[in-house]
């Protein structure tokens, strides 16, 4: 029975120029298994093309190629796929081993495409390659072995499948006399298993060991004649029809793997380009992470866990205010400008605590106690003398549970007429002057008032301040005919853990915080937006490396054409081949990725060891979502980027790619 016909085959291709050109010119011939038939013919008859359409890497032709009663030009994509994979054996002229595979790996290759298992695929794999004498050999790399050896182990790979068609375009071609003894050997002994192989030849010699000889001339077949030679033609093994599996992503990633192995050098100079963008962008989060997270404890420490400080008139201003500000109206910017004096004066009526303002406060879950309490801030009206040293206090403030005992460095809290002053201004005053008299002079809206009081202690601030008792203050106001109102409100709570919702919740109820949680916030705030944008900025290096990569990328589907037509004549789908070359793009991103990561991790290490001795900050706060998001990033753009050659190598066509040089 023939296992192959062709039917008036006829093949014309299209110039670029817009010209066409008829290669083949209706070609007619019936093949059986076990015929060792060689196609002969002057250099550029037409023989290759006729090759390229029995083997299904071409599907564009007139009249029928009939392999198992279809024709394969109407053959669908899974059935020229299970063709290629099953029923046809490649050998080529000039091998066509992929080089970065072992020999193990090229001949089971056509294995790994359809899924076979890895224990199953090397057995068999190991078992040709001992056939045709390579057993020894099948861990080394093609470049290891001869040109002899190399048109073997293309024996082997072709027979990997155990198809019932042979294919060997000009299979000795590139070998000498006597290594193509011993290769028509091999593959007579295939035809004599049963199979039927084709072989393209220029030589009579190798022709005549064929049993028949198919010669064209300008794409035509001039003469088709059976030759009497030895020929032991021995019973067909029975063929195993196992299903036909796709190739698993785990075996494109192994092959991608193995390619990036090969070329390691180049690979890893990519990965460690692109790894620098991914360090800067993570650097740059972690540092902002780091100084925000410095900010916010150093505040902490100079405040009670336990205390929620509470100010009535928020610095911030309503949309109303905000419109009016932005469009230039003076009456509003000159109100909001006097609001902020007179709250940082403490004169403001607006922001005085009425006794509905404490009742609403004292309501809030979890409030032990509340503690009235005044502040201001003055510019030059208030100070304090002793002997003829005088010093301006900026901050006047009154005692509280806000002030920590950690927070008085010297001497004991304020007892009546008792008051704390900061080192600074001490040190202006004289020298131990804890426990001396110093007399305060202050102005308490228009009118000046002095009062003589003792130095209880010293008060762990940068600003020039005096801490007095509220009482104090308020017999100070009586005596002066005012009447002393809270503009500041402490909250105490027993459990620190609360003071987070009190703080929530007095906001909810629309006071505000100290000043100092103001400004942290403001200032977080700002280093939150400065941080994005040097990361963003620090981002565009990646654009960079996603070109890089799609540069090298690019490359290497040039490189590697061949390879690509040698996958797709063993029956790799598009998908396949784009798989590959997406898993490779995801090594190099998880590759750079984690580079990148690394190198962040010691240079953070190295920042903080010198700042932490230094200034006891840790700087740089390497967060691992910020680590775990760098790898993603890494490897998300490399994968975007290496889309683009993965379609490419996809869509090469198997002929032309086999065919380059
Ligand atoms: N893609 C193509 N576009 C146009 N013409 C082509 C194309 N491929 C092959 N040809 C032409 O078709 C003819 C047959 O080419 P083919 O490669 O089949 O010849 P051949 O007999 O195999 O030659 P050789 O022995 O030198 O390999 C040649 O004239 C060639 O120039």
């Amino acid at each position: 029975m023939a296992v192959l016909e062709l039917k008036n085959v006829k093949k014309v291709y299209k110039m670029p120029g817009g010209g066409t050109f008829q290669a083949l010119k209706g070609i007619s011939a019936s093949f059986e298994e076990g015929e060792m038939v060689s196609i002969v013919g002057e250099s550029g008859s037409g023989k290759s093309t006729l090759m390229n359409l029995i083997g299904g890497l071409d599907s564009d032709f007139e009249g029928e190629i009939i392999y198992q009663g279809k024709n394969l030009r109407d053959y669908t994509k899974q059935e020229l796929d299970r063709f290629h994979k099953k029923s046809i054996g490649f050998i080529f002229q000039n091998f066509n081993l992929i080089s970065h595979l072992s020999l193990l790996d090229n001949v089971s290759l056509a294995m790994t495409l359809s899924n076979v298992d890895k224990e199953t695929r090397d057995k068999r794999a190991a078992d040709l390659l001992n056939q045709v004498g390579l057993g020894e050999h099948m861990h080394k790399k093609p470049d290891a072995i001869s040109g002899g050896q190399k048109q073997r182990v293309a024996i082997a790979r072709a027979l990997i499948n155990d198809p019932d068609v042979i294919i060997a375009d000009e299979p000795t071609g590139a070998l000498d006399a006597e290594t193509t003894d011993t290769v028509l050997e091999m593959i007579k002994e295939i035809a004599e298993s049963g199979k039927l192989v084709l072989m393209v030849t220029h030589s009579d010699r190798v022709a005549s060991h064929c049993t028949r000889v198919l010669r064209i001339d300008s794409g035509s077949l001039i003469s088709d004649t059976t030759q009497d030679v030895e020929f032991h033609k021995k019973p067909a093994d029975k063929k195993e029809t196992s299903p036909v599996k796709n190739m698993s992503l785990t075996n494109a990633i192994r092959l991608a793997f193995l390619n990036m192995k090969a070329k390691f050098g180049r690979n890893a100079l990519v990965a460690f380009g692109s790894s620098i963008g991914i360090m800067a962008v993570v650097l740059m989060l972690g540092i902002g992470r780091g100084v925000t997270n410095y900010i916010k404890s150093t505040m902490v420490t100079y405040t009670n866990p336990n205390v929620t400080e509470v100010h009535k008139q928020s610095l911030e201003m309503d949309k109303k205010q905000q419109e009016k500000v932005q469009a230039g109206d003076s009456s509003t910017i000159g109100s909001v400008r006097e609001d902020h004096i007179s709250m940082m004066t403490g004169t403001s009526k607006k922001n005085t605590f009425s006794q509905k303002d404490i009742d609403k406060l004292k309501k809030i879950k979890n409030v032990d106690t509340i503690q009235r309490g005044y502040s201001t801030f003055s510019l030059g009206t208030n100070k304090v003398a002793f002997n003829s040293n005088t010093a301006n206090i900026m901050m006047l403030m009154t005692m509280s549970k806000s002030v920590t005992k950690s927070s008085i460095t010297k001497g004991h809290a304020p007892k009546k007429n008792e008051v704390l002053l900061d080192q600074a201004t001490a040190d202006l005053l004289g020298k131990n002057i804890i426990g001396k008299k110093v007399r305060l002079s202050l102005t308490i809206g228009d009118k000046p008032i002095e009062k003589e009081v003792k130095v209880s202690g010293i008060y762990d601030t940068q600003t020039s301040t005096i801490v007095v008792r509220y009482g104090d203050l308020n017999q100070v106001f009586k005596d002066n005919g005012q009447r002393l109102k809270a503009n500041t409100v402490f909250l105490y709570t027993k459990n620190s853990d609360n003071t987070k919702a009190i703080k929530d919740k007095v906001k909810k109820l629309g006071y505000s915080g100290s000043m100092q949680e103001t400004m942290t916030d403001m200032f977080t705030q700002m280093l939150d937006v400065i941080t994005y944008v040097l990361a963003a900025i620090a981002g565009v290096s990646l654009v960079v490396s996603a070109i890089m990569i799609l540069v090298v990328l690019n490359i290497s589907v040039v490189e590697r054409t061949r390879e690509i037509g040698v996958l797709k004549a063993l029956g790799a789908r598009r998908k396949d081949v784009r798989r590959i070359f997406v898993s490779e793009a995801f090594l190099i991103g998880l590759g750079s990725g984690l580079l990148g990561v690394v190198i962040t991790e010691i240079l953070g290490f190295a920042i903080n060891s010198v700042t932490k001795p230094a200034y006891d900050v840790n700087v740089v706060n390497l967060e691992p979502q910020f680590l775990i998001s760098g790898i993603i990033i890494s490897i998300v753009i490399s994968m975007l980027a290496g889309l683009l050659p993965a379609n490419r190598a996809s869509k090469l066509d198997p002929v032309e790619s086999l065919r380059k040089e």
